[in-house]
């Protein structure tokens, strides 16, 4: 069994995985991790290795304690990749992004994928049918959004995050749900028919914290799925133990 560690710009996400299949999940605070790691060391004693990505500042003491617990694979740009990265700069490409193209090269082999994480940021994120990784965008998320409106103003007010009424917002709060949700939406939109444009096969995947929340909104054809960053660094580890 493996267990698997995502540390994100503001959750921390953590997976026990039988083989290819997730048995346990948890979204955690950075504060909670140590504790968390025995828990789960108590709970699942068959878990020999672990992976660990992170897109922040991970406190190197927890890392040695994972490292004491388990053999360790802690995600950087040098180790292998069952993809080629065509990315200009692949040295700072964020760890998070490699991991959601090794979950697209795993599940959809061969097609041309757009992977769409909705969490802190939005990130898009393209292979294509050789797996080969071109790129994508990186766009602030849903909280972030609600947030730089209320932060850059004086008179915009922090809302929780909201399906807006109307596209027509008519009221402050409604213009606000209507600006960030539905512009959000049209984004996502907009950014899949580029993609369809020059590749009309597309798969599109809808993963990360807000994947839910803004799927209710989408047409189906979009797989909205939970795991995939987890699912990615399953992968990336038995990849790795292949070679
Ligand atoms: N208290 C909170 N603080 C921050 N985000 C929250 C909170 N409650 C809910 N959220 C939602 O969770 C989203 C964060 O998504 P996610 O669960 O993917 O975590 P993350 O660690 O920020 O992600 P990432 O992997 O992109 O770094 C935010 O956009 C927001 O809508
Ligand atoms: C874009 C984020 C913040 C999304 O979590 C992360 O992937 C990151 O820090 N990326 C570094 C920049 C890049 O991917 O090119
Ligand atoms: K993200």
């Amino acid at each position: 069994m493996n267990l698997i560690i995502d540390v994100g710009n503001t959750y921390i996400k953590i997976g026990v995985f039988d083989q290819s299949k997730i048995v346990a999940k948890k979204t955690i605070v950075q504060n909670d991790l140590d504790q968390e790691i025995l828990d789960i060391h108590k709970k699942h004693p068959l878990i020999q290795q672990a992976i660990i990505s992170s897109v922040s500042d991970l406190n190197p003491d927890t890392v040695k304690q994972i490292q004491g617990l388990y053999e360790t694979l802690i995600v950087n740009h040098k180790i292998a990749m069952p993809f080629s990265n065509l990315y200009e700069t692949p040295e700072t490409l964020g760890i998070d992004r490699l991991a959601l193209v090794a979950a697209a090269v795993d599940q959809y082999p061969q097609k041309n994928v757009l992977v769409i994480d909705a969490g802190t940021c939005v990130t898009y994120d393209f292979k294509n049918e050789k797996e080969e990784y071109l790129g994508g965008a990186i766009a602030p998320g849903i909280r972030l959004r609600y947030h730089s409106l209320n932060n850059y103003t004086a008179k915009l007010p922090l809302l929780e995050p909201k399906l807006p009424e109307n596209h027509i917002g008519n009221t402050t709060n409604e213009a606000i749900h209507s600006g960030v949700v539905q512009g959000i939406l049209y984004e996502i939109q907009g950014v899949i028919e580029e993609y369809c444009n020059i590749y009309p096969d597309l798969t599109v995947i809808l993963t990360g914290g807000d994947a839910h929340f803004l799927s209710k909104r989408l047409k189906n054809g979009i797989f909205a799925t939970s795991n995939f960053l987890l699912e990615g660094l399953n992968y990336i580890l038995a990849f790795n133990n292949s070679r």
